[in-house]
């Protein structure tokens, strides 16, 4: 098991390239089921969960293949996905333990294959995560849903049929699923209270260029109009606005200036704004967004994470370690995981002052954070406790690094680019 070492203490300057989007990418895989054509994805970053998908994909007969002429180094893969034939609609336990958006794998193939057996994703670290918005949005077109020996079988033999979603809360996930069954249902389907974050816009943006009638997607009303049959296309996978934002924290805490080469700030609304009042400046660019420390130092900030617009859960670590050394208190509440604060206990081995009561952490910052071995059970607790590393004294290890290797594409390279001491060592 390898592990991450950080000898903080090194100021951030220079140019982090940004990936491809893990959470727009996965979405994106699962879209070349609709159709017997190839779709090729451009700028897929390599992570541990998109070979997790991929296997998973090719398991169902999915051929894929390196795209031609493509694959440079920072602009990521480029892969042309290949369901000419499904043959087997069943997603099994070993592939989704992995990696809980294999769910997400639902929707296409029912619309697709008229069935789908899919194993329960279950729970994980950061919440029970259930998936009854997925099944109910599946049920409104039409599918007989079925739990069955811990898998749930979606059935729809004579195809889907458009109907009305109405999500009471806005999931991403179940957004995604239900936008891709309901492009290849009969007559139009509408999406109440859609998830908007910027992901669902991009997979919407790459059916609509496969042939679906697509509209409103960003808003919290989408209608689907279905169509007989989807056709390939090429499209390029968004950049990261999570692995940016967590760079943008990089900077600000380690006093730095750094500029984020393809962020897209209209994106990162809310994560720029909190940069902003933690006492960063932050420079929107038509290239990318350049982030650096304020002269007056980091201030508290307060942060109740929310569906987008709002500021995103999966950033809510990486700012935590930010408030660990801002002058004065900060409030962190979590309003979308019931247990997403295993780095609490981490960051206060660094020396953070951090207490949690309820969905609440109210974190006191202290002038010096001390190095010490961390280890974190999910992806963002993870990289919480690298940027606390980049500003403790002495030699900082992060354990299981393999939860950093699902979200983010060469970290060490990149943080080392922009003058980190930082090292990958086995563990
Ligand atoms: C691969 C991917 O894109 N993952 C992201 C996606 O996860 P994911 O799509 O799983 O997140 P959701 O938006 O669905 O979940 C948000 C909340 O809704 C609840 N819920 C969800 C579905 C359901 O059927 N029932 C239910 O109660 C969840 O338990 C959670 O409390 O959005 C999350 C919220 O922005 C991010 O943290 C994840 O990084
Ligand atoms: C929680 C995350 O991912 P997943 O939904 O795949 O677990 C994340 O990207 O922070």
């Amino acid at each position: 098991m390898e592990k991450l070492v950080i000898r903080g203490g090194k100021r951030l300057e220079g140019t982090i390239p940004v990936s491809g989007a893990k959470n727009a990418a996965l979405p994106l895989m699962c879209a070349p089921l609709l159709t017997d054509e190839p779709v090729t994805l451009e700028n897929l970053p390599r992570l541990a969960d998109i070979n997790t998908l991929a296997d998973l994909l090719n398991h169902m007969g999915v051929a894929i293949t390196i795209a031609a002429g493509q694959g440079g180094r920072i602009r990521g893969r480029s892969l042309t996905f290949s369901a000419a034939e499904i043959n087997d609609t069943v997603a099994p336990y070993d592939f989704v333990r992995k990696m809980r958006a294999s769910i997400i794998v639902l929707g296409p193939l029912v619309a697709r294959a008229g069935e789908a057996i899919v194993s329960l994703p279950g729970g994980c670290a950061i919440g029970n995560r259930p998936i009854d918005l997925h099944l109910k949005a599946l049920a409104a077109l039409g599918a007989e849903i079925d739990l069955e020996e811990g898998y749930v079988r979606a059935s729809a033999p004579r195809g889907l049929t458009g109907g009305l979603i109405r999500f009471p809360f806005a999931s991403v996930g179940a957004t995604e699923n239900a936008l891709m069954a309901a492009t290849l249902a009969k007559g139009t389907t509408t999406i109440e209270n859609a998830a908007r974050e910027p992901e669902i816009v991009d997979l919407a943006k790459c059916l609509n260029a496969m042939g679906a009638r697509i509209t409103g997607a960003g808003h919290e009303t989408i209608t689907i109009e279905g169509v007989d049959r989807l056709h390939g296309c090429t499209h390029t996978v968004m950049p990261d606005r999570i692995e940016a934002g967590s760079y943008a924290v990089a900077a600000l805490m380690t006093g730095g200036d750094v500029f984020l080469e393809g962020a897209v700030a209209h994106d990162m609304g809310a994560i720029l704004d909190k940069l902003r009042e933690a006492g960063g400046i932050v420079e929107e660019k038509a290239d990318g967004v350049r982030v650096k420390a304020g002269a007056g130092g980091i201030k508290g900030f307060n942060i109740v994470t929310q569906p987008f617009p709002g500021f995103p859960t999966d950033m809510q670590a990486q700012f935590m370690a930010l408030a660990t050394v801002a002058d004065g208190a900060s409030i962190i509440t979590e309003a979308i995981f019931e247990n997403r604060f295993m780095h609490v206990p981490e960051l206060c081995r660094l020396g953070a002052d951090i207490t949690v009561t309820g969905a609440s952490a109210t974190v006191r910052g202290v002038q010096k954070l001390k190095s010490a071995p961390v280890m974190a059970t999910d992806l963002r607790a993870s990289m919480g406790l690298a940027l606390a590393g980049l500003v403790a004294s002495g030699e900082t290890t992060v354990n299981r690094l393999y939860h950093l290797d699902r979200g983010y594409e060469r970290l060490e390279e990149k943080l080392r680019g922009v003058g980190a001491d930082v090292d990958r060592v086995p563990g």
